[in-house]
């Protein structure tokens, strides 16, 4: 068995490290990893014909067949990926910045590092590899030549983002708020705020440093409750309170708007909503702390475009369609739905999905959220999946199609012209695939 050194010396010869046959580049380290559906030792030997320098394996079989003495076996492939990681981080000297959050980690994370690359090579998260797979494999792609690193921390249990902060070690952090996802396995909201607050748990017993939006009350009430029961042999992380500069959200549908009047700037961007704004303010307010230009940082928040689903504008013939189809859960769906229905357009249809990962609460949630639909009043309401036959109730002029093929059949015949459409819905529906029939 490899001690840790043993494995980072071998690690060093690699130029990267990959996880899955699929995507092996020359010289790199395998790591076999048991999944659902694969145990991943059984790769190793077709991960070396491949081009990989070595194989990380915990199977000692694998390891007896040798190749050439390039399996190198370890107890558990998981716990040696995230201690190679943790080892890996410690040679960093410059900061990590950490964020979570239930809602916009990713557009933040990517605000962030937008913002941040006008001054420094900044490494950030790549997409959404934020868990006890992603965030190992994130920190070891961080080489010398970067100057700042980004790194996002996802989770749906709790003492999940405890490990992910053993990790990367965040020397800066974030949450961007607390909300309604991922309950089943948080435990309810509860659980939530318990989860996400391991953040500051760490950046309090590491005295590093905090951003709090001042404006979310549950995120000022967690870090004074730390401040309660820190002990006087520690330092407290250094809290910076944003918004502190006079920037005011001037629209916020179809994309939003800011002013900096201390800058005398309008800024339009790419991004819609009230709460993209939000993940906005906190991506100004770290490059302020880190030293970025406003103009250069407002430059950098104007340019960023999203292509990956998530708060996408698209214009289409006549159709504008907002798709957020990414992910949904209570908070992220009522905050679309509230930002479409103060859209101005003459005609605005919604085609939802189910919303995962919610537990016993799943039922009342998808109630809730026909109530709240039902007061928007958008022309066309298209529900589509077996919980949002729960959020019938309150819609009985909604078409509820339970399954995708369906909807796709029903928009071919059902086409629509100057409308704006709100497509959202949990990544299991994969609701981006509407797209073409729109
Ligand atoms: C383990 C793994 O990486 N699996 C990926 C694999 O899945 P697949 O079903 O094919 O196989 P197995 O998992 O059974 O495979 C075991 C290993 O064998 C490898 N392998 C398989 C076949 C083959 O031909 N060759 C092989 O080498 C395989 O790669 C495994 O190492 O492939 C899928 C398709 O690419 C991947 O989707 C799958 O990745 C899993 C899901 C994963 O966790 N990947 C991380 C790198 C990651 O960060 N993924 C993010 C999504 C993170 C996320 O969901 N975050 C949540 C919060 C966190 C919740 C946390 N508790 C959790 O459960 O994850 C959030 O809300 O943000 C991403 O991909 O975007
Ligand atoms: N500050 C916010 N408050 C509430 N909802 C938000 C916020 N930011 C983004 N959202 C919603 O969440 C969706 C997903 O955004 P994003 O991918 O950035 O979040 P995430 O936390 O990274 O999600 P995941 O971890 O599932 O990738 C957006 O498309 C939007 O609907
Ligand atoms: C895909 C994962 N990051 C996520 O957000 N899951 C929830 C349950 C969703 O897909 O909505």
């Amino acid at each position: 068995m490899l001690s840790t050194e043993q494995l980072y010396s071998k690690f060093l010869e690699c130029t990267g490290v990959s996880t899955d046959t699929r995507r092996i580049t020359p010289n790199c380290l395998f790591v076999a990893l048991k999944g659902d559906t694969f145990n991943g030792n059984t790769f190793a030997e077709q991960a070396l014909a491949s081009g990989a320098r070595y194989a990380l394996v915990d199977d000692p079989d694998v390891a007896d067949r040798g190749v050439g003495g390039r399996c190198l076996l370890v107890s558990d492939g998981l716990l040696a990926l995230q201690a190679l990681a943790r080892h890996h981080r410690q040679t960093f000297t410059f900061p990590v910045v950490g964020l979570t959050g239930s809602n916009g980690k990713t557009t933040t994370k990517e605000l962030i590092a937008a913002v941040l690359g006008k001054n420094y090579r900044t490494y950030a998260t790549v997409g959404n590899l934020n868990n006890h797979i992603g965030v190992p494999l994130t920190l070891l792609a961080i080489t010398e030549q970067y100057e700042i690193a980004v790194v996002e921390m996802g989770a749906n249990h709790q003492k999940e983002i405890e490990l992910l902060c053993s990790i990367a070690q965040p020397t800066h952090g974030l949450i961007t708020n607390v909300g309604k996802a991922h309950l089943e396995g948080f435990g309810g909201i509860d659980g939530v705020r318990k989860g996400k607050g391991e953040l500051y748990d760490y950046l309090a017993q590491h005295g590093q440093t905090v951003f709090i939006n001042s404006r979310d009350t549950t995120l000022t009430a967690m870090y004074r409750e730390r401040l309660k029961t820190i002990r006087s042999e520690t330092t407290f992380a250094e809290a910076i309170f944003y918004p502190g500069e006079p920037v005011h959200l001037v629209q916020e549908s179809p994309v939003v708007v800011y002013r900096d009047t201390a800058h005398d700037q309008d800024v339009t961007t790419h991004l819609p909503g009230r709460y993209n704004f939000e993940n906005m303010l906190a991506a100004l307010a770290i490059g302020q702390y880190f030293g970025v230009s406003p103009a250069e940082a407002n430059r950098a928040i104007a340019d960023y475009n999203p292509t990956n689903n998530r708060s996408q504008v698209i214009v289409k013939g006549t159709n504008t369609i907002l798709l957020d189809a990414y992910n949904a859960n209570p908070s992220s769906m009522t905050a679309a739905i509230r930002q479409f229905a103060a859209t101005p357009a003459t005609k605005k249809v919604v085609i939802l999905g189910d919303m995962y990962e919610l537990g016993n609460e799943s039922e009342a949630e998808h109630a809730a959220l026909g109530q709240l639909i039902a007061g928007c009043h958008f022309d066309v309401v298209i529900l589509a999946g077996q919980d949002m036959k729960h959020a019938l109730t309150s819609l009985p002029q909604a078409y509820y199609i339970p399954d995708k093929f369906s909807l796709h059949n029903w928009l071919m015949d059902h086409p629509m012209t100057d409308t704006h459409i709100l497509v959202k819905g949990s990544r299991g529906m994969g609701l981006e695939s509407v797209v073409p029939f729109l």
